[in-house]
């Protein structure tokens, strides 16, 4: 077992010590310096009828029945200060006063004492396996990137009918339960941006072209048709299914790791069910410097301090862009949440089990009526 790997670095910090990944005339091509060529049309077809879709048969205080389970969750590696970004994410969702409780998907590594933290903040705790990519390729993703394959392991939670996946460096600052009446069947996330260097080595970047503003650069013809849409992987709405996790780590298994990991591999896999949300649900921070024009901040519920240098829990401001008047006030909020003493969970309700630790609230609020159905249309595709 490879349990013991550790988790890379932060991939600015050495990106070009790991083989670059060349642009071809085709930009559906990423071809790798040992003159390996992935074709993301060509990817090994998978079934995509594979939604489990309605409610399930299910226990409710000892009441047998059918209804749908839902839950957030997140992903924690590592020993480090992730830890807080999680601790953030709970508070924030009872703040927001979800209805729904925050399963986390932590690997082995996660040390007791940080479980203990979150058991606290009434998290349910899931330990699962590490998932790596086939040996020996693990150089074509970035090193830090790699750990986060383990992430597959979220749609064998079967238990649950659907779930909002959320990374530990995500704030909520609006209630976005509403995204659970999405209709079922697809794939649902917020569109990402290619304009920063982190993707350097993309055709996208390469001739300026990103598709948050498809009309800035056309794509040029002799590059084929432009690239599918593309998500960003830190926030996404998905139904677990056991047929679809099989089906996954299959086809992980056969797929030949890229720079951004499990992130492209989604984008492969759920290329023909994904359906783009509003930014609004993952404010990716470099859209506030590369696309100001299609933010209004004021409406943003979801920030995903992913830009180099924002992460709350080690922010300096030094880093290029962290400067801005923007980014430090979302700094702020993030950390007014997280040391609001009135949003931890109070301990007398906390309830220990076996394998999960949950509050009596949140369990309680599983079985609560559904909120009102609220559509949120997706835009226009890019
Ligand atoms: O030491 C670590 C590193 C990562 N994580 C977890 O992994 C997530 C992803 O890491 P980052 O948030 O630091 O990465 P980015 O936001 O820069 O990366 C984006 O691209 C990645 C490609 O692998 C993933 O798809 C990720 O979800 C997506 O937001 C974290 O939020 C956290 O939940 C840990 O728990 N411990
Ligand atoms: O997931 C990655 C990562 O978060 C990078 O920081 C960002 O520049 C990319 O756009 C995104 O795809
Ligand atoms: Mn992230």
């Amino acid at each position: 077992m490879e349990q013991k790997r550790s988790v890379g670095r932060h991939p600015y910090s050495c990106w070009f010590t790991f083989p670059t990944i060349l642009t071809t005339n085709n930009p559906h091509l990423f071809k790798l310096t040992y003159n390996k060529t992935i074709n993301f049309n060509m990817a090994p077809e998978v079934q995509m009828d594979v939604f489990s879709g309605t409610g399930k048969i299910s226990t409710i205080n000892g009441t047998t029945g059918y209804y749908s389970k839902r839950a957030f969750v997140t992903f924690l590696a590592g020993n480090g200060d992730y830890v807080k970004g999680v601790v953030g994410l709970a508070k924030g969702l009872r703040k927001a006063k979800s209805a729904y409780p925050l399963v986390v998907a932590m690997l082995p590594d996660v040390p007791e004492e940080h479980r203990e933290i979150l058991k606290s903040q009434g998290c349910i705790l899931r330990e699962i396996e590490p998932i790596y990519p086939p040996e020996n390729q693990t150089q074509f993703a970035m090193a830090y990137y790699v750990i986060n394959y383990s992430k597959l392991r979220i749609w064998n939670f079967e238990e649950y009918s659907k779930m909002i996946y959320l990374d530990a460096d995500i704030q909520l600052f609006d209630n976005i339960d509403h995204l659970f009446d999405m209709a079922d069947g697809y794939f649902y996330a917020v569109m990402d941006c290619f304009c920063e260097n982190s993707w350097c080595n993309s055709p996208q970047f390469s001739i300026g072209y990103c598709q948050q503003c498809p009309d800035r650069v056309a794509w040029p013809a002799e590059m084929g048709s432009p690239p599918a849409l593309y998500f960003n992987a830190g926030m996404f709405v998905f139904e677990p299914s056991r047929l679809t996790y099989d089906n996954l780590l299959r086809t992980v298994r056969i797929t030949p790791p890229t720079l951004f990991a499990e992130q492209d591999f989604l984008n492969m896999y759920f290329r023909k069910m994904y359906k783009p949300i509003p930014l609004v649900y993952n404010l990716v921070l470099a859209m506030l410097w590369r696309h100001p024009d299609n933010v209004e901040l004021a409406k943003v519920k979801v920030v995903h301090y992913c830009a180099a240098g924002s992460k709350p829990w080690r922010f300096t401001g030094e880093e290029v862009n962290m400067d801005r008047e923007d980014i430090k006030m979302l700094v702020a909020k993030w950390w007014d949440i997280y040391n609001d003493e009135s949003l931890d969970l109070k301990a007398e309700t906390t309830v220990n089990s076996e394998e999960e630790t949950y509050s009596k609230s949140s369990s309680m609020m599983v079985s609560m009526p559904e909120p009102a159905i609220s559509y949120i249309p997706a835009p226009s595709a890019a």
